[in-house]
């Protein structure tokens, strides 16, 4: 494979993520299942998040993406729904052009219970998707619609607060 070649496959064929191992020791980030939206990122070390605490992880891995696509790190609901760990900037955004470790900011969002993180586990999920890139021009006047600037709760139906 041409390891300079990181166009997307626009063959039909599924595309191919050029990822680089930082380190060799962790497993080869893949998909669970075939069909599965996120492949799964490894903890590259141990930590323990106590309840409200937060650590940027690293994920021992790099990857190239070809300008129009993104790398989004969403939180494994699993890991949210059985221990309260999110991420703080879900979704990260990973840019097309950046060629760093992939990092994941972990928070634990339990109230009481610390949150145990052995290097290798899998600790979120990368999504790669199209993004459109639109260039900026200031206006003086946007067009008119009917929700005009109505937003934050304006059709009603949202739950009451205590
Ligand atoms: O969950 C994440 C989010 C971002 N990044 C890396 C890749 C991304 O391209 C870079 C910058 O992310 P972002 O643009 O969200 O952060 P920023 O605060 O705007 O930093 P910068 O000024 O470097 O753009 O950090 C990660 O490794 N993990
Ligand atoms: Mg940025």
């Amino acid at each position: 494979m041409n390891t300079m070649d990181n166009s997307h496959d626009a063959s039909g064929s599924t595309p191919v993520l050029r990822l680089q191992r930082l380190d060799a020791d962790l497993p080869l980030p893949v998909r669970a299942h075939p069909t599965d939206a996120g492949i799964d990122l490894h903890a590259a070390h141990d930590c323990n998040l106590a309840p409200g605490h937060r650590m940027l992880v690293g994920t021992g891995v790099a990857i190239t993406l070809p300008a129009g696509f993104v790398g989004l790190v969403h939180p494994r609901s699993g890991l949210a729904a059985r221990a309260g760990l999110s991420i703080v900037n879900a979704p990260g955004t990973v840019d097309a052009a950046y060629r760093g470790e992939i990092k994941v900011n972990l928070i634990n969002l339990d109230p009481t219970d610390t949150v145990h993180i052995a290097r290798g586990d899998r600790i979120a999920q990368l999504l790669i998707q199209r993004v459109e890139l639109w260039d900026v021009a200031e206006v003086e006047e946007l067009d008119q619609t009917d929700r005009g600037t109505g937003g934050h709760g304006s059709t009603g139906g949202h739950a009451r607060l205590t």
